[in-house]
């Protein structure tokens, strides 16, 4: 199998903080992986390297085979999607639904002067069709609510078919019913042979989706563990992770935890 991401004893330090230490991590074609860790692990920083966004202060980042530094970023960042809060925010409140899924096959937002081919047309209708918001999209993205917009970013993320997805949090900020329609269609992209290699960083085990296979947990900006989901998730990983002693279910392929300390009623 092909290595889609390489990062090989990667740190990034900003003036005297050091964010990420010495991380190494490998992510194969075909692989479906879940980043945990406590709020300012560095999960974020982390799919910034992965996007080509940003650059290892010191050791080696390889995506789809082009080491940065040495290769033209703006050519690799098409081919590696990513959907996150911060590039959400950056969508015109005023652009169409079909817009925003549109102008992705060229990574703008804004539609101005380009000329779709049929063949995007067709996609970005199709990808909205798979995400369930089809009837959305001549509605303004403004105007969505929050479960609306993630499904229309994840759908824009995959406009340019991407080799490599990162999901930064796709679930947060959803309700029950919207965090369970969102898990349903993230466990079928994992399912499909024809989708790329996925990266989902989330804070709960709750949202991982079935079907992912890989987990990696970060901890102050290195490698806690890192393998095969089934073997890595574990509560003993899980606490270390999140210093609170907790207790790890599995019910129908989905995982539950919670602080083996808390007291009922
Ligand atoms: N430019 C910067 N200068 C200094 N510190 C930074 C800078 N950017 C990020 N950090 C710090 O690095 C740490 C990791 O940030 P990051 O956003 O990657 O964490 P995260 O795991 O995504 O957090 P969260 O779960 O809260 O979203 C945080 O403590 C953050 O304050």
């Amino acid at each position: 199998m092909t290595d889609v991401l390489d990062l090989q004893d990667v740190t990034i330090r900003r003036g005297a903080t050091t964010i990420l230490e010495a991380l190494s991590w490998r992510v194969q074609e075909g692989e479906r992986w879940v980043v945990l860790g406590r709020n300012g692990a560095g999960k974020t920083t982390l799919l910034q390297v992965a996007s080509g966004r940003m650059h290892p202060t010191t050791g080696s980042a390889t995506l789809l085979g082009s080491r940065l530094g040495a290769t033209d970023v703006f050519e690799l960042r098409p081919r590696i999607g990513l959907a996150s809060a911060a590039l959400a925010d950056r969508i015109p409140s005023g652009e169409t639904v079909r817009d925003v899924v549109l102008t992705a096959a060229y990574g703008v937002t804004g539609r101005w002067r380009e000329e779709y081919e049929g063949v995007d047309e067709s996609r970005a209708s199709d990808l909205l069709a798979a995400f369930g918001v089809s009837h959305l999209a001549e509605r303004w993205f403004g105007t969505l609510s929050e479960g609306e917009r993630k499904r229309v970013q994840i759908a824009r993320s995959l406009m340019s078919d991407p080799e490599l997805l990162l999901l930064d949090e796709p679930a947060a900020g959803l309700d029950l019913g919207g965090r369970e329609e969102l898990v349903g269609a993230l466990a079928e992209l994992a399912r499909d042979r024809r989708s790329p290699a996925l990266v989902l960083v989330t804070h709960h085990v709750e949202e991982i989706p079935p079907g992912f296979t890989h987990l990696l947990l970060l901890r102050a900006g290195r490698v806690h563990a890192a393998g095969p989901i089934d073997e890595t998730l574990t509560a003993e990983n899980l606490s270390g992770t999140f210093d609170v002693p907790l207790r790890l279910d599995k019910v129908d392929g989905r995982w539950a935890a919670h602080a083996t300390g808390a007291v009922a009623g």
